[in-house]
């Protein structure tokens, strides 16, 4: 893996104006410092991750809500009770009926719901939530900044007491022993019977009824619902042994179902594991103690030892080691550090003892910006989230339906016995359990969205891992893309015999040090010539810089500046072509309008870009490069790196059309950039990646899917992750609505009984969470 991310220091005021490439990842952590992130952009909004304008195509469909005119206020709750998609209807449905409640953001795996309202206090929604049994409890409340503070340990409050576990297996023991007495007296309805089913009900099922009840008085058919009504018409048809037997399984299925839910949420909190608790700090007087990683302050100096982890983001300041980055680059291959250098949190020193300034507290370091970028990720919902959802929703009713009619057709038409098709209704009851459905997608999208994580592939939301596998263009950039983006001069040729060509690389390099451009800045770092004072210095976008050194006009750029001064000629366009023939980009220093010094520039193609493009092309992906540079050295660059379609000479607008026009002529397209001059193509991509992410805070923030260093083969992986996930999700909906289809058969046939239909539910509900998580053990290997 390359590494190149040493801080540099410009003493010179830098024109901020330069367009395009300041290249954001090769000066990491400048502004790192101090900067608090707040990263909860509102519901809704997120879908245009790069304030793109309103010609973009959608990049991702608004949530299905009411938009409340005007701002909003904005409430999150943790909700302890809602570990199923059935409460989530549940309390869907009623607080959309409230006035002035906007948008409702759920998330099931962390439990917790984001509300969007225009209400004076949250008082009305909290009584809603209490009305409907949830216990909601606040975990932050844009009216009351103090809100939140006291939220509960959320970690504590997934976990199952251990008290429901004894309850349940009384329950349980309660429900068989009525089976047995029931069947070794050959009377289901004998009093001993009835009592021990009463009493399995009353341990093991209340909750159930509870909920069950909640559910009929607000019109919201769903599970509990079911259910409840599969067991009374057990209990009611004389079916006691069976109603306690199946609430007790049922209960039981909620439990594992909720314990799988977190194996999904320790996929993501393990990330944040990796970050050591305790850091050594240097006191005042030199001394070094252990203080909580929590407690450490910006510029702060740590010590870390061999073999220990980082325990916080900052910049090397003494001693020199390699460092094992996997946890957030996923390429455990070990990066020198010396002084100067950023390390992360989270990764491993290999050997060299090293102290560190710390640049960002710990809630703010890169790994935790990962984990909260994948929790909220995972909170939007991804398109086959939305299609399960919608058909969930005619799902049940249908099946109710069915069941009525079973109950009653027969009987009624064919004078069938009643109570046999009453059972074989119940059936159908249990059976319309739309559990494993539901959960199925964002089991698999989580498991997915953390195994890109953890291979250093930040996906900021469940649309871009399922839009991931319809890749067929991907534009990439030249400069720091494909490239190092770290030119170095390689000739230094005056134009007129007669002139000092130590005078005139001295006035390039004094123009060029004002310049982060990296072909400035390859000028700017020749040896020996001290820089000379400018004036009038402005950028030209896509051109050079120009301006006043001891009265004189100077322009430093491009042969498109050259020409558009109009001094341009054959002979020096034929001196150009030479040098960009062999991959060189060439500058001209120019005395009044006249190219005085020409500078060639090499920059080295990364030796990873040649195989992702052509893991790329293996995956039936069209590969593209758009540059700024010119033509000539972009075919020489494509051609090392085996792409056929390489355009040079593009100013921004010309990227963007690029790729609209690969967009008309392939279908989905991907953008891999990391300067201004991408910034309209990337927005316009459906999916826009950005490289080298880990030392930058605004790649990691606005790309669609970040890359945590600058190996591009990450985008094939994600590709390939992409089309893992489908593949799950695809599994995981035939086995769910397989699973019941099967049942359906079986129950009409009278071939299946409640308990059965129970189990099923239950198996289906644990396939489908464990083929999910599957995804967490890996990308795909890259052959
Ligand atoms: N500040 C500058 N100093 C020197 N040359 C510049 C400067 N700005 C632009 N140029 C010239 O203009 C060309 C186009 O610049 P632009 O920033 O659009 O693209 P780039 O960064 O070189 O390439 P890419 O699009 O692949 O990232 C550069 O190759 C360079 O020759
Ligand atoms: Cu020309």
């Amino acid at each position: 893996m390359a590494e190149h991310k040493h801080g540099h220091s410009h003493s010179h005021d830098h024109d901020h104006h330069d367009h395009g490439h300041s290249h954001a990842h090769d000066h990491p952590h400048s502004d790192h410092a101090g900067h608090a992130h707040s990263h909860a952009p509102a519901p809704g909004d997120s879908c245009c991750s790069h304030g793109c304008g309103s010609a973009s195509l959608p990049k991702a469909p608004m949530p299905a809500a009411r938009r409340l005119a005007g701002d909003s206020e904005q409430a999150v709750f943790f909700i302890q009770k809602m570990d199923c998609p059935t409460e989530e209807k549940l309390i869907r449905e009623r607080l959309a009926q409230m006035d002035g409640v906007g948008a409702l953001e759920f998330n099931l795996i962390q439990r917790e719901l984001t509300v969007q309202h225009q209400l004076p206090s949250i008082a009305p929604i909290v009584a809603t939530l209490k009305a409907l049994d949830m216990l909601p409890a606040v975990k932050s409340d844009s009216l009351d900044a103090a809100a939140g503070a006291d939220a509960p340990d959320q970690a504590a409050a997934y976990r199952i007491p251990t008290r429901r576990w004894v309850l349940l297996g009384l329950a349980g023991l309660a429900a068989l022993g009525s089976e047995i007495v029931a069947w070794t007296s050959g009377d289901e309805r004998s009093l001993p019977v009835i009592a021990l089913a009463l009493l399995g009900i009353a341990l093991g099922g209340l909750g159930t009824l509870k909920k069950g009840w909640i559910a009929l008085r607000n019109f919201s058919l769903n599970m509990n619902f079911l259910m409840s009504l599969a067991v009374i018409g057990a209990a009611i048809i004389g079916q006691w042994p069976e109603a306690a037997v199946v609430i007790v399984l049922f209960t039981l299925a909620e439990m594992i179902e909720a314990l799988s839910l977190d194996r999904a949420r320790n996929a993501i909190a393990g990330l944040m594991a990796m970050s050591p608790d305790v850091a050594t700090v240097r006191n005042a007087d030199g001394a070094w103690s252990s203080v909580p990683a929590r407690e450490v302050t910006v510029d702060a100096v740590v010590r870390v030892a061999p073999g220990e982890r980082v325990p916080l983001d900052g910049v090397v300041t003494a001693g020199s080691t390699s460092i094992n980055q996997a946890p957030i680059t996923g390429e455990s291959i070990p990066v020198a550090k010396q002084a100067g250098d950023a390390v992360f949190a989270g990764t491993i020193n290999e050997h060299g003892a090293i102290e560190v300034r710390v640049t960002a507290a710990q809630g703010d370091s890169t790994l935790s910006r990962i984990v909260k970028s994948v929790q909220q990720a995972q909170g939007q919902r991804a398109p086959t989230q939305r299609f399960v959802d919608g058909f969930a929703r005619w799902y049940i009713p249908a099946v109710v339906l069915m069941a009525v009619l079973v109950a009653a057709l027969p009987p009624l038409l064919l004078g069938a016995p009643f109570y046999p098709w009453l059972y074989k209704a119940l059936v159908l009851l249990v059976i319309a359990c739309p559990c494993a459905l539901v959960i199925s997608t964002p089991v698999t999208i989580v498991s997915g969205l953390a195994s890109a994580a953890r291979h250093g592939i930040l996906v900021k939301g469940g649309v871009y891992l399922e839009q991931g596998r319809k890749l067929r263009a991907l534009a990439l950039d030249k400069t720091g893309t494909i490239t190092f983006g770290k030119p170095v001069v390689t000739d230094v040729v005056s134009l007129d015999a007669a002139a000092d060509q130590d005078a005139l690389l001295r006035l390039a390099v004094s123009l060029a040090a004002r310049s982060d451009h990296p072909v400035s800045r390859a000028i700017a770092a020749q040896e020996g010539a001290a820089p000379q004072e400018v004036e009038d210095f402005e950028a030209l976008a896509g051109r050079g810089v120009k301006g006043r050194i001891g009265g004189q006009r100077y322009h430093l750029g491009n042969h498109r500046l050259v020409h558009e001064l109009g001094r341009c000629s054959p002979e020096l366009e034929a001196r150009l072509q030479a040098f960009e023939k062999q991959g060189k980009t060439t500058t001209l220093l120019c005395l009044d309008a006249q190219p005085q010094l020409l500078v060639a520039v090499a920059d080295t193609v990364r030796p990873t870009s040649r195989e992702a493009v052509a893991e790329l092309k293996g995956l039936g992906v069209n590969v593209v490069m758009l540059t700024g540079d010119n033509a000539h050295t972009a075919q020489a660059i494509a051609a090392q790196t085996g792409i056929a379609d390489a355009r040079g000479d593009q100013l921004p607008e010309d990227k963007l059309k690029a790729v609209e026009e690969l967009g008309e002529r392939h279908g989905e397209v991907g953008m891999v950039g990391d300067g201004i001059n991408d910034a309209p193509a990337l927005a316009r991509a459906q999916i826009g990646f950005a490289m080298g992410a880990a030392g930058t805070d605004t790649a990691l923030e606005t790309a669609d899917v970040a890359l945590m260093d600058d190996d591009l083969r990450k985008i094939p992986d994600f590709i390939r992750l992409s089309r893992k996930t489908h593949a799950v999700l695809v599994q995981n909906i035939s086995i769910a609505l397989g699973i019941k289809a099967v049942f359906l058969v079986l129950a009409l046939a009278g071939m299946s009984s409640l308990w059965m239909a129970v189990f099923a539910d239950m198996g289906a509900s644990l396939i489908v969470v464990f083929n999910g998580l599957r995804l967490v053990r890996g990308v795909p290997s890259r052959g």
